[in-house]
């Protein structure tokens, strides 16, 4: 069967990981989680004192530290799923937090940054036989992927999946930060000035506001088996 490149892109907490990850293993495809390498580098910034108190990034120092963050992925045999390392360490918890999500889009609005990100990104998917899910894969990364995809829900929707998701696994949630958070996102990341989130012109949109995860995993499965028919 012929591989093809799957660039899932839309907007911050809309399910697109859960689908992305979902169909990767369906297809016997690799899965990039882009968002996390985001995710990773902050990480690092927020470690090594790379914010200005207002939240702005120091990005001469960030930039002359580059060649310090490595960032990779591990597949985790028990949860199906790949988990981020940061210069060889576990850091997949770490990046999930809301801190790490309150100061990621400034960081992915550093050209410098989203260079070196899409370099690693066009690299793990040069072969193809990949389903990436970001913001930016279908327009930048990938823009002659075969299969587009780009997802959106409303916000509060979005924002109680997240904040149920969080109490589910016990940890501590506010639904009004979780929802300032992706609205802030959204905000930032569609207005930057490099590779803002667009829906690229040959995308399919999906607003999942209505659908569950079953619905959901089998709409985008029925339009890869056309693709992969074409
Ligand atoms: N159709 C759906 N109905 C209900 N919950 C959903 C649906 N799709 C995904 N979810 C849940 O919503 C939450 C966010 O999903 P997911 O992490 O896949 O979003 P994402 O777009 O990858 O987020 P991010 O932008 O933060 O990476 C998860 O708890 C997931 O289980
Ligand atoms: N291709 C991408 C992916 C992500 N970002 C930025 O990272 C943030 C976190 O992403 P999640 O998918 O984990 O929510 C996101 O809000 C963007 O700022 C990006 O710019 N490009």
């Amino acid at each position: 069967m012929k591989k093809i490149t799957i660039a899932i892109d839309g907007f911050s907490s809309c399910g697109k990981s859960t689908m992305a990850k979902d169909l990767a293993k369906k297809l016997g495809y690799v899965y990039v989680d882009t968002g996390a390498m985001y995710r990773a580098v902050t990480l690092y910034a927020m470690r090594n004192g790379l914010f200005n108190a207002d939240g702005s990034v120091k990005t001469a120092d960030l930039e002359r530290q580059m060649n310090k963050i490595n960032i990779t992925f591990k597949l985790n045999k028990t949860a199906e799923r790949p988990d981020t390392y940061l210069n060889n360490e576990l850091v997949e918890n770490d990046i999930r937090t809301l801190e790490v999500s309150n100061h990621v889009s400034q960081i992915a609005a550093v050209p410098f940054i989203r260079e070196a990100m899409v370099a690693q990104q066009q690299r793990m998917g040069k072969d193809k036989g990949v389903v990436m899910d970001g913001r930016d894969i279908g327009t930048t990364v990938f823009p002659e992927a075969e299969l587009k995809v780009f997802v959106t829900a409303s916000a509060e929707v979005r924002a109680q999946r997240r904040y149920d998701e969080l109490k589910e696994k016990g940890m501590p949630a506010d639904f009004n930060d979780i929802l300032k958070n992706v609205q802030e996102r959204d905000y930032i990341d569609s207005h930057r000035e490099v590779s803002p989130l667009r829906k690229a012109p040959d995308a399919i949109e999906l607003d999942n506001s209505h659908m569950t995860i079953t619905e959901q995993s089998a709409w985008l499965m029925e339009l890869v088996k056309q693709k992969i028919e074409e």
